[in-house]
Formats: structure tokens, C-alpha cells, sequence
């Protein structure tokens, strides 16, 4: 029996190895002719070709996104594209660099053309970040959206493996929670097994070979799913854990989602059979093996450990002593969750996601 609603999100995506080569005419269907162009400091030589293909539609480059986008970082980039007149902004990069454009188009409402070169996911959302006196704050708002999203496999080539699998583990998550989301649907939930099914399979090539366009290929369209639910439908434990933990005690946002994941499915497991057993089965377990809702988060935390991810929160930098602190900032503020948020067993889950080791169910 089904019953749902469903409002598709509107980017145009273009998806392809040397798409970052239709950037101009991209720029020109938007009707602009003024195109900012943000990466982050250390990542110009993502932007300067972009520049370089727009020619006399570029109006610079700005260097200046930071993970979580400081909200003086968001005022400074607004304030530089108004002084250059920019009519669009290009923001190519991980989800720190569209975070930033998002803040612009926020502020400013200027179109914003995406060019993702991690698994973050976030091109593909109306969802924006701001940090403000240490407090991240979230929200959704139309206004950030990016109208265009460029996939081009090759711009993620020299991803560094590490952060290649902490990002495509981030991408998983809100497949996860996508698939137990109060208000999924069908069309989300074929998308996020597809998704987590690519990323398994992209991850695990890149793991042999990190040149191996395929697997890039692989990964960018997971990633590119994977996205396309977070945008659609809503997070529960799992994503408000990370939100808690990398807010409060800027841990990096890969990297927690990588750490906690298996933990949080461990803990809504038996809440969410079926979900669990889509996740168990995109990630290669047997139709016998998926029907045990434990299996997802051992799968989980077996491909982390395949991959070579530095296992646990204390790996990140979180010290033993703020787990305590955590658990009751989480509590603090309700929200939906196919398991009710109970004291005892999160910070049981907290523990085992601070230590590494395998997730229990309790
Ligand atoms: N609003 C949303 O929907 C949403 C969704 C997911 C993540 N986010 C936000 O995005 C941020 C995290 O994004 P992220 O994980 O992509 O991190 P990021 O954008 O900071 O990138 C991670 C690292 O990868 C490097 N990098 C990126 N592309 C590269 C390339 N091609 N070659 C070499 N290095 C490259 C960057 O320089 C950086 O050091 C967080 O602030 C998170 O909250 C937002
Ligand atoms: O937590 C996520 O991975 C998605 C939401 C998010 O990061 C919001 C933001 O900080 O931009």
C-alpha cells in the first residue's frame, strides 16, 4: 500500500567526463554574463580553468569558502560579488566551497552553478549551513539550490583516497536516513539503495586504482543520488548527531558521518527492517543475510575498515570527556526518529562511535 507526496527538486544536471566544458553555455542559458568563480584557498587550480573556459563572462575568482561557512566569510564573499558585479556564482569544489555559494544566493539570490569535486552531496539540496560565535546553524531555502549541477568525473581524480571514502561514506548516510525518512517515497528510496549501491562499488575500485575514471564515475553518480534524497527528504539521528558533534566540537564533516554511521543504523535498526535490509543489500549482502537488520551496520562498518577508515570519533580528535557533554546537547532538542531518543542506549552509541568498534544493537 502506498502513500506519499513527492516535489522534485528542479536542477538541471549534466553528468559526463569533460562536462566542465559546457560551463559557458551553462552560464548563457542562465541569461548571466558575470560568473564568479569560488573554490576554496587551497583548491585555485579547480578554479582557474573555469575561468579560463568563461572568458569574458568571468568576473574573477574568490578563494575564500571555509568548511561550515563562518558567517564572516559568508558577508565577505557576498560583499565581493556585489562590488563585481557578478550576476552568478560558480562554485567548484566539496560541499565547503557550495556552502559558500549558497550563503551568497541566500543573501543575494544570484543563480549558482555547482560543480562538486567530492561526495558531500550538498549541490543538490536547498539546504544551507552558517557558523555564527561557534554555532552552526542549518536551513532550507529555495533561494540556495543550485539551478545547474556539473558532474565531470575528472575534476575528482586527484581527490585524496582518504577523504574520497570518509565523503563517499557521508553520501551513504543520507541514502540511510533517506530510506527510514518519515517522509520518503518511493522514487527516494530507489534512488538511495542505487546509491549506496554505486558508492559501494565505486569506493571499493578506487581502493585498487584512485586514477580509475570508472570508479570516479561510479562515485560522482552515488554521490549525485545520494544528494538528490538528502535534498528531498528528511534526516532523523544520524544526521543531527553529526550536525551536534561537528557544530560543537568541529570535528571535520566527513570524517563524523564516516565514524558514527554504522552506530546509528545499529541503534534504529529494528525500528527500520526494511530500510536496513535495502542498505544490507546495495552494499552486497545475500537476500538471506540482508533479512537480519543488524546486517546493514556490520556491512557498514565492515566496508569502513575495508577502505582503511580511521576507526572512531577519538581518531577525529574528540576527547573521551566531551561524550557526556554530546549525549545531553543531542537530547536537548527532539526531533523524529524511527526509535525514540532514550539517554542510556545514545550515549552507549556515542561510546562505541567514540572507540571504533563494531556497532551493537542495545
Ligand atoms: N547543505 C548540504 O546539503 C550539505 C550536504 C553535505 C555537506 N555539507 C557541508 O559541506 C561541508 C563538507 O563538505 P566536504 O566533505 O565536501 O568538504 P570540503 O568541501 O571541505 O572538501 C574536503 C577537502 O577536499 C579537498 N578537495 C575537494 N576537491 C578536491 C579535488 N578535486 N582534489 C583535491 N582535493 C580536493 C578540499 O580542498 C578539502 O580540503 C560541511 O560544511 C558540510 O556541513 C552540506
Ligand atoms: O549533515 C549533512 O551531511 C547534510 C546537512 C549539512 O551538512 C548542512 C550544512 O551544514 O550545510
Amino acid at each position: 500500500m502506498y502513500e506519499f507526496t513527492y516535489t522534485a527538486n528542479a536542477s538541471r544536471v549534466i553528468f559526463g567526463r569533460g562536462s566542465l566544458n559546457s560551463i559557458e553555455q551553462e552560464v548563457e542559458r542562465l541569461g548571466a554574463g558575470r560568473a564568479l568563480v569560488l573554490c576554496t584557498p587551497d583548491r585555485r587550480e579547480l578554479a582557474e580553468p573555469v575561468a579560463a573556459l568563461l572568458g569574458k563572462r568571468c568576473a574573477g575568482i574568490y578563494a575564500g569558502a571555509i568548511m561550515h561557512v563562518p558567517i564572516e566569510s559568508a558577508r565577505a564573499a557576498t560583499e565581493h560579488a556585489g562590488k563585481v558585479g557578478a550576476d552568478c556564482a560558480i562554485a567548484i569544489g566539496g560541499g565547503s566551497t557550495v556552502g559558500l555559494g549558497k550563503a551568497i544566493a541566500l543573501e543575494s539570490a544570484l543563480p549558482i552553478i555547482a560543480i562538486p569535486t567530492t561526495y558531500a552531496g550538498s549541490e543538490m539540496t536547498p539546504i544551507f549551513g552558517l557558523t555564527e560565535n561557534g554555532l552552526k546553524r542549518t536551513g532550507r531555502d529555495a533561494r540556495v539550490l543550485p539551478r545547474t549541477v556539473i558532474y565531470d568525473p575528472q575534476l575528482s581524480l586527484t581527490l585524496p583516497l582518504p577523504i574520497s571514502f570518509v565523503s563517499g561514506l557521508n553520501a551513504m548516510a543520507h541514502a540511510a536516513e533517506g530510506l527510514y525518512a518519515r517522509d520518503g517515497n518511493p522514487v527516494m528510496s530507489l534512488m538511495a539503495e542505487e546509491g549506496i549501491r554505486a558508492l559501494a562499488k565505486g569506493l571499493r575500485a578506487l581502493k585498487q586504482d584512485a586514477a580509475n575514471p570508472d570508479a570516479r564515475s561510479d562515485c560522482l553518480y552515488g554521490a549525485w543520488l545520494c544528494g538528490t534524497v538528502l535534498g528531498q527528504v528528511g534526516m532523523a539521528l544520524h544526521h543531527k548527531l553529526c550536525h551536534t558533534l561537528g557544530g560543537s566540537f568541529n570535528l571535520p564533516h566527513a570524517e563524523t558521518h564516516a565514524s558514527v554511521l554504522p552506530h546509528a543504523l545499529a541503534y534504529n535498526a529494528a525500528a527500520a527492517p526494511e530500510a536496513m535490509r535495502r542498505i544490507a543489500r546495495a552494499l552486497g549482502a545475500s537476500e538471506a543475510e540482508a533479512n537480519d537488520p543488524a546486517a546493514a551496520a556490520l556491512a557498514l562498518h565492515a566496508l569502513s575498515q575495508e577502505l582503511g577508515i580511521p576507526a572512531g570519533l577519538k581518531s577525529i580528535g574528540m576527547q573521551e570527556d566531551d561524550l557526556d557533554r554530546a549525549c545531553q546537547i543531542a537530547l536537548a532538542n527532539p526531533y523524529w526518529n524511527p526509535r525514540a531518543i532514550e539517554p542510556q542506549p545514545l550515549r552507549a552509541l556515542l561510546q562505541r562511535a567514540w572507540s571504533g568498534v563494531a556497532p551493537q544493537p542495545d
